[in-house]
């Protein structure tokens, strides 16, 4: 049985063999089980989601979910919504999770429309938008490039428009980020994730989710034009925020 040391050694160069994560067909066919497995309260905030539609979604209006993946927020929509005049827009640059979500979308009623675009989110337009989800995918753009984005979803927003916006943070307290990690690892591990899992996964990751602080998230969505910033959800060092134009 490895002692401590020896686990840390086996862990350090099991790191060094593990490749960067990427949305893949690998990832998109296991990802409804990882991502609520890895994500506390990942399906609370996807429930919440239908419902702060149900309230921002206007007729004749536009709602994008940006990061779609298999259009878990999407289908939240879709099903929350009354409006039948509005345009749901899910985008994803993978083609492996876009691929699902269709696969998934095609079972929703005809109206309200969806459409699917395999796209960065940097290069789509944003119009007419009553409300705009970006569960868990700023993350994963550099971290320059984001007020850009952002940006650009304010402009093409409608007046009282709503942005969802979740994402992993870091805490500026050293102590209280390690008892977060430490808190989320046992998300992980009574999930059924094992140790390695759970340190490759955090090895695979590490140059690919970039998460920032609630302050930066709160500043720069104030600094980008939205009015009202608010976390609504928080679990450890996942949060979502609700952020009005
Ligand atoms: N630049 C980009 N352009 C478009 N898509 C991107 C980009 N970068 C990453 N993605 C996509 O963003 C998604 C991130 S997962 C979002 C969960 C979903 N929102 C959900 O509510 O289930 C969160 C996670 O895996 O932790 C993946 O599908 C990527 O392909
Ligand atoms: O932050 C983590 O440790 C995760 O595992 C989040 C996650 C969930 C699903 C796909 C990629 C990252």
């Amino acid at each position: 049985m490895a002692d401590d040391s020896n686990k840390d050694r086996l862990y350090a160069d099991a790191r060094e063999l593990v490749p960067d994560f990427v949305f893949d067909d690998r990832v998109a066919r296991v990802f409804p089980d990882m991502i609520n497995r890895s994500v506390p309260g990942y399906g609370t905030i996807i429930n919440m989601i239908g419902t702060l539609a149900a309230q921002y979604v206007k007729d004749g209006s536009y709602c994008y979910d940006l990061g779609c993946s298999l259009g878990a927020a999407s289908m939240a929509i879709h099903s929350a919504i009354e409006a039948v005049d509005v345009t749901l827009v899910g985008v994803d640059n993978s083609p492996a999770m876009l691929a699902r979500a269709k696969a998934n979308l095609v079972q929703c009623r005809s109206d309200p429309a969806i459409e699917l675009i395999c796209a960065d989110i940097r290069d789509v337009t944003i119009q007419q938008a009553s409300m705009v989800v970006l569960n868990f995918t700023l993350q994963f753009l550099p971290a320059e490039e984001r007020t850009r984005i952002l940006k650009k979803i304010h402009h093409g927003m409608l007046p009282d428009g709503l942005l969802v916006l979740s994402e992993k943070i870091v805490v500026a307290n050293d102590t209280a980020q390690q008892l977060f990690t430490q808190m989320h690892h046992g998300f992980k591990k009574a999930q059924g994730y094992s140790d390695l899992e759970i340190s490759q996964k955090r090895s695979a990751l590490e140059d690919v989710l970039i998460p920032e602080s609630l302050a930066c998230h709160v500043e720069r969505l104030k600094a980008v034009g939205f009015s009202t910033v608010e976390v609504w959800f928080q679990c450890f060092n996942f949060v979502s925020l609700l952020a009005i134009k």
